[in-house]
C-alpha cells in the first residue's frame, strides 16, 4: 500500500500464496506497543519505525474510516511482577497519556509491583487487512496468488522485488536465522470489557476489540504446529481469568494459532540479485518482525519505500520505470 500510493507511476503486484484471512497477520492481536529494544538496531531507528506507525494509525483511528478500517484507540495497563530496569520504554512519549499506574490501580493485581497505563492504537487485523487490500486496489495495485520457490523466478517479470514473506523468508532469503515463534490466542465475546491488560512477560494478555476480545497467549520458539491445542487454550483462559475474573462469563468464539516470523532483529535492507543471464534486480528485504509486526508496520514500510526509491534511481536506463 505504502509503495503503490507513493509511486503511482509504478505497477505494483502483491504476490502471495496466502491472503487475508489466512495469514499470520490475521491472528495478531494488533496492539501497537513495543517490547524491549531490539538488539543490533539503533534505538533511534526503532523509535522512528514505532512513531511513524503510531502516528499513521492514530490518524486513521481519528478519521471517519476508523470503524471500516478496524483501527481504534485502546486504553489499558501493562503490569510487571518486578519493577523493570527501564520503567519508561522508548515508545512512552509516542503513545497517548503514558504514566505509571497508581497504587489504587495496582491494588487489583496483588502479584504485581509496577504498571504502565497508556492509550494506544489497536488494529483489528481481520478487518484492517481487507481494508488495506481495498486501499491497495484503489492505488491500482494487483493481487496475484501463487507460491514463489526462488526469488530468481521474479527477476524476469519485475524490475524490483520487495520481500515481505515473513516466516517464508527462511527459504526465500535463505536466512536460517528466521524461525517460528508459535502464538495461540482465543477470541471471546465479552463486550463489557473495555480496558486491555497485559502481563509484561507476554504470556498473558486481554485485548478488547471492536467485535471480540483477544485473549492470549503463548510464545513457543521453534514450534511449527498450526493446530490449536485444547490444553493450551484452557491454560490461557485460566491465566487471563486470574487478571480479569469476569472472563469466566465470556463466550468462546474461536481459537487461532499464528507462527510469528522470529529473528534476532528484523531484516530491512537492499541488495542485488543477479540472474544467470546477467540481469541485476534490486531486492528490498523487509521481514522477521517477530511479535511486533503490526507495531512497526507503517514505519518500516516507509523505510522500505525509501530503499525502493533509491533502487529506482540506480536501475540501468533501459529498465527505468
Ligand atoms: C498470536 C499472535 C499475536 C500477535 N499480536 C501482535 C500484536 O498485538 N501487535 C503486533 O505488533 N504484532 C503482533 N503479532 C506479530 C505479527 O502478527 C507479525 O509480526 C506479523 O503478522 C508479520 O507480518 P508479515 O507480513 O511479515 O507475515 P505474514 O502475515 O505471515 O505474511 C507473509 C506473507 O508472505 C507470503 N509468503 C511467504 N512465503 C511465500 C512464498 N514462498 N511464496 C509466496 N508467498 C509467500 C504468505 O503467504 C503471506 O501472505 C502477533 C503474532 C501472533 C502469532
Ligand atoms: O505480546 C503481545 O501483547 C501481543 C503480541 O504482540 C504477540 O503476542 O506477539
Amino acid at each position: 500500500v505504502c509503495i503503490a500510493e507513493a509511486l503511482p507511476s509504478c505497477s505494483v503486484t502483491v504476490l502471495a500464496d496466502r491472503f487475508t484471512p489466512d495469514t499470520t497477520s490475521d491472528v495478531a492481536a494488533g496492539i501497537v506497543m513495543g517490547g524491549a529494544p531490539i538488539p543490533d538496531i539503533p534505538l533511534q531507528q526503532q523509535h522512528r519505525w514505532f512513531k511513524d506507525t503510531f502516528d499513521h494509525l492514530l490518524e486513521i483511528a481519528r478519521s471517519q474510516q476508523a470503524s471500516e478500517a478496524g483501527v481504534l484507540l485502546s486504553s489499558g495497563w501493562q503490569i510487571f511482577r518486578e519493577v523493570p530496569s527501564e520503567r519508561r520504554p522508548f515508545w512512552a512519549d509516542d503513545v497517548l497519556g503514558f504514566r505509571f499506574m497508581t497504587d489504587a490501580e495496582l491494588k487489583g493485581f496483588p502479584q504485581y509491583k509496577f504498571g504502565q497505563a497508556f492509550t494506544t492504537v489497536k488494529c483489528e487485523c481481520p478487518i484492517y487487512l481487507p481494508w488495506l487490500e481495498k486501499r491497495f486496489k484503489r492505488a491500482r495495485g494487483l493481487l496475484k496468488k501463487g507460491r514463489v520457490s526462488d526469488l530468481q523466478e521474479l527477476c524476469h517479470n519485475y524490475d524490483i522485488v520487495v520481500n515481505c514473506s515473513g516466516l517464508g523468508a527462511r527459504v526465500l532469503a535463505g536466512d536460517s536465522g528466521v524461525h517460528p515463534v508459535r502464538g495461540q490466542i482465543l477470541r471471546v465475546h465479552a463486550p463489557w470489557l473495555k480496558h486491555f491488560i497485559r502481563d509484561s512477560d507476554g504470556h498473558t494478555y486481554i485485548y478488547p476489540g471492536r467485535d471480540s476480545v483477544t485473549v492470549g497467549g503463548t510464545r513457543q520458539v521453534g514450534d511449527w504446529r498450526l493446530a490449536a491445542d485444547k490444553g493450551e487454550s484452557e491454560a490461557i483462559l485460566e491465566r487471563c481469568c486470574r487478571l480479569e475474573p469476569s472472563l469466566r462469563e465470556a463466550v468462546r468464539l474461536g481459537e487461532l494459532v499464528g507462527l510469528r516470523p522470529g529473528r534476532a532483529s528484523p531484516c530491512l535492507k537492499k541488495m542485488l540479485l543477479e540472474t544467470p543471464a546477467g540481469r541485476r534486480v534490486p531486492v528490498v528485504h523487509n521481514y522477521g518482525h517477530a511479535g511486533w509486526g503490526v507495531s512497526f508496520s507503517w514505519g518500516m514500510a516507509l523505510e522500505a519505500l525509501k530503499l525502493v526509491r533509491e533502487s529506482l534511481i540506480e536501475l540501468p536506463p533501459p529498465s527505468r520505470l
